[in-house]
């Protein structure tokens, strides 16, 4: 076990006796889930030590404790991305430490560029698979034998059972295929058509470290992407983070709403 997990660990588990069994991470312009905490408990990630903090615009950089839609929870108000500087290897530590926290599932959500041209700015796409064309692997290097094994199965990322009971409640819900690249830059047209190529539908710059992490650590995730924009050049409109947290904010109300769906049909 990295010293380092064990340190941000037992710093936590001295502040907060809560022992939820479910993570949230909050994408850009989604932060606004984690006021619906009740009871809420929060660690800022730089009082964590080892921990990584949140850079990126609109993403706080908190966990929250607390209560949400009846299950208890703790949500990363901010997550780590790879353009802010942080390896992946910081974004196997954070999931690591929640691993040693007791957590069994991970609510992963971002925001994304639509690819898929059948999608419409503020769609909720719920992702059943992911590309990663980070060129990067949280898990390079050491193994930590005793949270996972040298080469994990991807296939199992995936809750498909939590993902079922979510499609009963949502049947008109749109599935999609996540690329990941490291940004900062948006994608240029041909970046775009490529991607589509490959069989993405959704273009973001977080998520596959997150998800790789999870499979590592036997944390079983669901994945929804807030589909804020359309990916480069299928409007002719240029691509800001403004729009994308704009956009993010609009769906709010549909947004806290499937997340409490999702949460409800757990037992
Ligand atoms: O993936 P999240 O954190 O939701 O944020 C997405 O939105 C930002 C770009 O507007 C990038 O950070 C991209 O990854
Ligand atoms: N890489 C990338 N990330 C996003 N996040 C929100 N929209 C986009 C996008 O179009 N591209």
């Amino acid at each position: 076990m990295d010293k380092r997990v064990r340190e941000a660990y037992e710093y936590i588990a001295s502040k907060i006796s809560l022992k939820p069994k479910i993570a949230l991470i909050l994408g850009s312009g989604l932060g606004f889930l984690a006021n619906e905490v009740k009871n809420a408990q929060h660690i800022s990630y730089k009082d964590i030590p080892h921990f990584p903090y949140s850079t990126a615009p609109g993403h706080e950089g908190k966990l929250v404790f607390g209560e949400l839609f009846g299950k208890e929870v703790v949500v990363l108000s901010g997550r780590f991305h790879i353009y802010e500087g942080w390896n992946p290897t910081d974004i196997k530590l954070v999931i690591h430490t929640l691993k040693l926290l007791g957590i069994e599932r991970m609510l992963v959500t971002n925001a994304a560029g639509a690819i898929n041209t059948s999608y419409t700015p503020g769609d909720i796409v719920m992702v059943k698979d992911v590309i990663n064309l980070m060129f990067r692997n949280p898990l390079r290097g050491p193994n930590d034998e005793d949270i996972g094994p040298r080469f994990p199965d991807m296939l199992g990322a995936f809750d498909r059972d939590w993902m079922e009971k979510v499609k009963e409640v949502f049947p008109e819900m749109k599935e999609g295929v996540y690329i990941a690249v490291t940004g900062p830059t948006y994608e240029t047209p041909a970046e775009i058509k490529a991607f589509r190529k490959l069989g993405a539908d959704l273009v973001g710059m977080s998520t596959v470290p997150e998800l790789i992490v999870c499979a590592h650590s036997g944390i079983k995730a669901l994945v929804f992407s807030c589909a804020t924009n359309m990916a480069a050049g299928v409007l002719e409109q240029p691509l800001s983070h403004e729009e994308v947290v704009e956009v993010a904010n609009k769906v709010k109300e549909k947004f806290i709403e499937v997340v409490r769906k999702a949460l409800e049909v757990l037992e």
